[in-house]
């Protein structure tokens, strides 16, 4: 149960959209890496949404970790999952990489030596350190990318989930993020990833999960 998402026959419906789930269920083993393919429209942003809980579903429910979702706020799911979306500049703030990485943990109150020993451990995985002091807005595609899956990392999630995490990366970025991710793996940190990079999916997908019209099509480990 523990290490567990569960998606238990949900429906879900955007205002004045069609239904994308209905009656829909599916698990997630979280020591695991799964892949979820599919095509523009098929539901598989909504799903990652759904289980952060940006959205809620009409009916059914979203277990993490054993916790409903109905009964957590973002901010407890977001430090449970780490959540890189689809468009990373949509989750960036501060005014400077560096604070960026670290400012969450300083606010909560963390050894500050310990930030930023992890900051720095981050920033050079992630290729960080000559845009270290930049203003983020002004950062490549590829760079806000890098910065929102570090920034992700610093708060040392269970659990990772990844929306089109390749989109913008050159071979080499591409390369380091695997390193990363088979780091986490060892860990026992998995991932739920959406993507349609076919050597991605060969190198990290256990399982791949195929959606079409909101319904699992295919299921593979
Ligand atoms: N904010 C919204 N309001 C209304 N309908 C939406 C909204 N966001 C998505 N949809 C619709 O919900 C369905 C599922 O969309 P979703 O973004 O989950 O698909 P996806 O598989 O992630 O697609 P893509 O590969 O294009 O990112 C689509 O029909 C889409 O048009």
């Amino acid at each position: 149960m523990d290490n567990l998402i569960e998606v238990s026959n949900i429906t879900y419906q955007y205002h004045k959209g069609r239904k994308v789930f209905e009656d829909f269920s599916v698990q997630f083993d979280c020591r695991e890496s799964t892949v979820i393919t599919g095509k523009n429209g098929s539901g598989k942003t909504t799903l990652t949404k759904l289980i952060m809980g940006i959205l809620k579903p009409q009916s059914g429910n979203i277990f993490i970790f054993g916790k409903n979702t109905k009964d957590l706020s973002l901010g407890q799911t977001g430090e449970m999952i780490g959540y890189v979306l689809q468009y990373p500049e949509r989750q960036i703030f501060a005014a400077s990489v560096m604070e960026e990485l670290t400012f969450p943990l300083l606010f909560k109150g963390e050894k500050k030596e310990d930030i930023l020993l992890k900051a720095e451990e981050l920033i050079q995985i992630f290729e960080l350190e000559k845009v270290r002091e930049s203003y983020p807005f002004f950062l490549s595609y590829g760079e806000k990318r890098r910065l929102a899956i570090a920034s992700v990392l610093m708060n040392n999630p269970r659990y990772l989930v990844l929306d089109e995490p390749t989109a913008s990366l050159d071979k080499d970025r591409i390369r380091a993020l695997s390193q990363v991710l088979n780091k986490l793996k060892g860990k026992n940190i998995g991932t739920l990833m959406i993507t349609h990079d076919k050597n991605f999916i060969e190198a990290h997908g256990e399982r791949i999960i195929q959606l079409e019209g909101g319904q699992i099509i295919k299921d593979e480990k």
